[in-house]
């Protein structure tokens, strides 16, 4: 009873604000983007300059913890300087907590494209996509840290370019998560991603392309559920490489090694 009574009293007061409520004198609600773990974020229009922006507000219901996950997501979004990465435009702290205001990225994201648009990949063009989105992969890693949360959802495709967003969960390289979570936030990962090294974000690079991959796939009557090795009909290269994202394979150390691979793969596509 105490657990459903305080579910209720949470999503009463985590209840999103409404379109046309004004944030700090400034930023006009427009609509709600989505519901975070720990915060809420709103497509906004800058009084200031007319335009669109993300701002991210700590659920009420998380309180002080709320507040500090949120601004450590500000810092570490600070360290990022990358086109294809959504840019912190302020963190604004008051008395009853903060929110940050971010580039917002309109487009749709890789989830969408794919499930809602039908938009399917080659195994070509899921190459070269995801070498695009290794190069901001690769300056989160040069900055020092794991994005700890690639998927499809969190790759907003826009004018045909992957952007990455949502750094609620990165974490600096040799960080433990225990410290910075709370229990209920830590979510039981795969043995492969658990680590907070580069490795455990490649794996989830394997699964992003793997949704790619599968995007053109049409099972056989009949045929019955395999593996993804024996369902898609890849090229050795691409093979052995997600095999090694998986860590089936030698693991790859550096975010550099897989994308060598990835070209070297792309040539063989193209000779
Ligand atoms: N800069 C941005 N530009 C465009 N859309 C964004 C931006 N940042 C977040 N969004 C969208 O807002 C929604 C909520 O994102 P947010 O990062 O707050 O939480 P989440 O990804 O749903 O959950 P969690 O933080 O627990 O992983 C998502 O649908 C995301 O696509």
């Amino acid at each position: 009873m105490f657990a459903w009574l305080r579910n209720v009293y949470e999503s009463w007061i985590d209840y999103p604000k409404q379109p046309g409520d004004l944030l700090g004198g400034r930023y006009h609600i427009l609509s709600l983007l989505g519901m975070g773990s720990y915060g809420l974020t709103y497509l906004c229009l800058d009084k200031h300059n007319g335009q669109e922006v993300a701002v991210k507000l700590p659920r009420p219901s998380k309180r002080a913890k709320g507040v500090q996950l949120l601004q450590r997501e500000a810092d570490i979004m600070r360290q990022m300087e990358h086109p294809h990465i959504p840019r912190l435009l302020e963190s604004v702290e008051h008395r009853n907590g903060m929110y940050l205001v971010m580039e917002y990225i309109s487009g749709m994201t890789l989830e969408e494209l794919i499930f809602e648009q039908g938009r399917s990949f080659t195994e070509q063009e899921c190459i070269v996509y995801t070498l695009e989105l290794m190069e901001r992969v690769l300056h989160v890693h040069e900055r020092g840290y794991i994005h700890r949360d690639i998927r499809i959802p969190n790759v907003i495709h826009r004018e045909g370019k992957p952007y990455l967003i949502d750094f609620g969960l990165a974490l600096a390289m040799g960080e433990q998560q225990e410290d910075v979570f709370t229990e209920s936030m830590l979510e039981k990962r795969a043995p492969e991603r658990q680590d907070v090294a580069i490795y455990s974000d490649l794996y989830d690079v394997g699964h992003l392309m793997l949704f790619m991959l599968y995007s053109s796939y049409e099972p056989q009557p009949d045929q019955p559920p395999g593996s993804w090795q024996e369902e898609l009909k890849l090229s050795p290269p691409v093979r052995h490489l997600l095999e090694r994202l998986f860590q089936i394979g030698p693991r790859y150390e550096h975010s550099r090694q897989f994308m060598l691979e990835l070209e070297k793969a792309l040539v063989q596509q193209e000779g």
